[in-house]
Formats: structure tokens, sequence, C-alpha cells
């Protein structure tokens, strides 16, 4: 969860006054997934589709990858896990925010309000429409980025589009997009965050305390808060860990897939162990 301080990109200032977004205005980051519930299912699932792939006498060129017909119960059976697996992050990520705003009620008082701007996934697979036909979308560590106009928007978003959030990592900016046209040829995904460059052991052997202090402006009016009482205890998660962010949103809005709506700086970082 991070707490940040958001600048408006000019040439969307329009679709963020829509959304109800300011410039120098604080929000809240809130990531979180179905806390393994939904990565349960992978070897579990992989394990049955092979066995009904023999039975069916079917095969892929690789023995990693397996599948099975939507309408078997096999299928079935997966899709309506995943779904509840969908289901309980969604309560999950409701549930931090319900006690993030409890917290700054007690300091900023009760009529505090924080509406949601949006809740989005990025590890799913979901029936959708494109090309003039359904199709199971799958996206993983990827997120939806539609754009305005497009029939799968819910109301609220049908004339900007909606807002796709980006992390970068906890000692730069994040994003808020807004999916663009030129989505149409990947079926209007993007990418789910900057992504890591180096593995956490990587990381831990590579990165010093300092470089990561450093890099969190400790000591400085810059300084980005950390609930942790020692960067030591996440430093396979320091920026160093991440690309970085500014490239990957160049090459989205070079692509044409996305723009920025908003630039995210971070202020605190609370970060589950
Ligand atoms: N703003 C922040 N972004 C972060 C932080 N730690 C990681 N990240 C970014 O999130 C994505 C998605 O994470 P994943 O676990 O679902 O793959 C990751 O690629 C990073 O770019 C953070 O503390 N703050
Ligand atoms: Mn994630």
């Amino acid at each position: 969860m991070e707490i940040q301080a958001i600048h408006i990109r000019e040439e969307n200032q329009e679709i963020a006054e829509k959304w109800g977004l300011e410039d120098g205005q604080v929000v809240i980051m809130i990531h979180s997934g179905s806390r393994a519930w939904g990565g349960m299912m992978g070897p579990k699932y992989t394990k049955d589709f092979k066995a009904a792939m023999n039975k069916w006498g079917v095969g892929t060129p690789d023995p990693n990858l397996v599948f099975a017909p939507i309408d078997s119960d096999q299928g079935q059976q997966y899709i309506n896990l995943m779904q509840s697996a969908l289901n309980f992050a969604v309560v999950n990520r409701h549930m931090l925010a319900y006690g993030v705003r409890e917290g700054f009620k007690e300091v900023f008082g009760s009529d505090f309000e924080a509406p949601v701007l949006y809740d989005l996934m990025h590890n799913y697979a979901l029936k959708e429409f494109h090309r003039n036909q359904p199709m199971m979308v799958h996206r993983k560590g990827t997120t939806r980025a539609l754009p305005a106009g497009h029939f799968l928007n819910t109301e609220a978003y049908k004339e900007t589009g909606h807002p796709a959030l980006i992390p970068g990592s906890m000692g730069t900016s994040s994003y808020i997009m807004v999916g663009a046209k030129g989505g149409e040829k990947n079926f209007y995904s993007i990418c789910h965050g900057a992504g890591r460059v180096r593995s956490r052991r990587a990381t831990k052997e590579l990165i010093t305390i300092d470089e990561f202090a450093e890099s969190m402006k400790v000591g400085t009016d810059e300084e980005v808060l950390v609930n942790q009482r020692t960067l030591q205890s996440i430093l396979d998660e320091c920026p160093q860990a991440y690309k970085d962010v500014d490239q990957i949103i160049d090459s989205i809005e070079g692509a044409g897939l996305a723009s920025v709506v908003a630039e995210c700086k971070p202020l605190a970082v609370i970060k589950g162990v």
C-alpha cells in the first residue's frame, strides 16, 4: 500500500477532472491479490489438465503447456475456482481500503472521504468480445486498458476509457493511465508494472543498504517513509530490483496502447511481509 502525491498530465487534464483527480492531490494505491489461493491452483490444474489431455489423446509441443476446452468439466471447474480467487482478491483490496479510510478518519476526522477510483486485476482470464467474436483473454502480469467509447467499459468510464494503474517501485513514480485506441492490436492489454530487472536473491547480493537508503532519499525532506523497522528486511523489494518505470511508460505510450493521466510520487509505503 502506498500514499502518493499526483501530478496531472496537461494533455489529459479533462479526463483527470472527470475522474475527480487534481494536481497535488494525495492518493492511495493498494496492491494485493488472493494471497496464494489463485497461485495454488496452477500446479493442481496443470496436473489435472495433463491427465485429461492424455485421456483425450492430445498433446502440446511443450510439456509445461496444458489446456482444456472451456466447456469440459476440467475447464469449467478451473474457471469457477479462478473466479472465486478473483472475488477473494477484490474483497481483500476493499478490506485494505476500508482499513486505510478508518485510519485516515482517526487523524483527519469522521468526514474524511476516499472514493475508489478503480479496482483492476492483472492475473486472470476473462470472456470478452473482440474482432467480432467471443474469446477467452488471458492476462498474466498484464492489465486491461480500455479506451474512450469502448463498449466493455462500465457506464462511468464509457466517455473517457477506464483508469489503468501501473506501479513502479517504492522509491520511484507510479502512473495512472488511460487506454488508447491503439490497444486494439493486443486486446487492450498493457503491462501491470515496471517489472523486475533482477531476482530477489540477485538484488540482495548486489544492492547495498546505503544504495537502497539513497534511492528512498533517507535523511532528506523528500524521504519516502516505510513501515518496516529496517530496510534490510525489504531489500529484495528495493527500487533497484525493478526496471526503469519511465522507460516502460514511454514504450506503452510510444506503442499507442495507453497514455498517462497522472504521475504518482511515493510519500509513504506500507509493505506486507
Ligand atoms: N509503487 C510501488 N510499486 C511497486 C512496489 N513494489 C513493486 N512494485 C511494482 O509493482 C509491480 C507489480 O508487482 P507484482 O508483484 O504483481 O509483479 C512490480 O512489477 C513493480 O514494478 C512498491 O512498493 N510500490
Ligand atoms: Mn501483483
